[in-house]
């Protein structure tokens, strides 16, 4: 079933922390953060939760929208930092909206998380399913070992999502999602253990692990397959893409992607530099911010291409 994206927004927590700042509590430096990653800052929350982030963006489209939280049907929360087993984030924006008539539920994809969801909500738009809000939501500041140089530097806590209804004209033109199981351990966070006393004891909240070198190799490889498949489904070439919208995990892999489809760079905007590598809240961030400065309108052909936990790739093809 057709539908259009309605709306955009984002949220990000009010604190930044500059690399200068990092390098005062672990051994870094801003030049090698800069030049081997591209961030500059990145915000990071003081005593807002998952839920917290997911909320306000969910306040932003409503207003944006003029939609009374009560003509929901559905709200997906794309995170891998959720505030709880259960209740699901979803479950309790959807409390927090007084989104009475949605379902809820959070979808686990990591940095493809948010693309993921929105290929979920678009298998449930139809008759029963007409608006439907889909938000990646990241406190990784919460999960991340931050006497660990290699991963603390590159994280940042944000939310970003839209709205979508049933429209009469097909606006997702194409789509390819893959998971790579078998090298998850890659990149693993808040892992939990079973051992073998009984009772078992809860295990805490393990950080970031991630085998930066092989997840790199993997997005490199990986990303410009699954642009140019969805591409492909959907009958188009990246000559007609007027923008490529992808995970602000680093900024090389995004100028090697660039290279790969023989793309220029101006078609890939890029704020790695002021929020690092905030997972599934990435694309949707940096969407609403294209969308704001004018960088995408009505009709313009994007890519939105997520990577990297699982191991997973979700690529999204979307007349704006
Ligand atoms: O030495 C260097 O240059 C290092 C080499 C390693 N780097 C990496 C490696 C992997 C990621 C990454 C992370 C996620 C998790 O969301 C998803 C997707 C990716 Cl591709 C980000 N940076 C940093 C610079």
């Amino acid at each position: 079933n057709n539908w259009q994206i309605v709306t955009t927004a984002s949220y990000v927590p009010q604190m930044t922390v500059s690399n200068d700042r990092l390098s005062t509590i672990m051994d870094t430096s801003d030049e090698w953060i800069r030049t081997r990653t591209g961030i500059r800052r990145r915000h990071i929350s003081q005593g807002e939760n998952t839920a917290d982030l997911a909320t306000q963006v969910g306040q932003r489209l409503l207003a944006k929208a003029h939609w009374a939280p009560t003509s929901l049907d559905l709200i997906i929360i794309a995170t891998m930092s959720p505030d709880s087993y259960t209740p699901s984030t979803a479950a309790i924006v959807q409390g927090f909206l007084g989104a009475t008539a949605a379902r809820a539920f959070d979808v686990s994809a990591a940095c493809s998380g948010f693309v993921y969801a929105l290929d979920i909500a678009s298998r449930f738009i139809g008759s029963e399913c007409h608006r439907v809000m889909v938000i990646g939501s990241e406190v990784l500041s919460k999960i991340t070992n931050w006497q660990d140089r290699t991963t603390a530097v590159l994280f940042g806590d944000g939310a970003g999502g839209v709205l979508i209804e049933t429209d009469p004209e097909p606006h997702l033109l194409g789509q390819h999602l893959a998971t790579f199981g078998d090298r998850g351990n890659q990149l693993v966070a808040g892992q939990t253990r079973v051992n073998h006393q009984f009772p078992p004891t809860i295990t805490d909240v393990s950080p970031f692990q991630m085998n930066g070198r092989a997840v790199y190799r993997f997005a490199t490889h990986a990303v410009p397959i699954s642009i140019q498949t969805a591409l492909q489904n959907a009958g188009l070439t990246a000559d007609q893409v007027d923008r490529f919208i992808l995970h602000q995990a680093n900024i090389r892999i995004i100028q090697q992607v660039a290279r790969r489809l023989v793309q220029p760079m101006t078609k890939f905007p890029t704020n790695i530099d002021q929020y690092g590598n905030t997972s599934a809240a990435s694309e949707p961030i940096l969407l609403d911010e294209c969308v704001r400065q004018g960088l995408i309108r009505r009709g313009d052909l994007v890519v939105l291409s997520g990577f990297g936990g699982g191991l997973t790739v979700g690529t999204m093809i979307i007349k704006y």
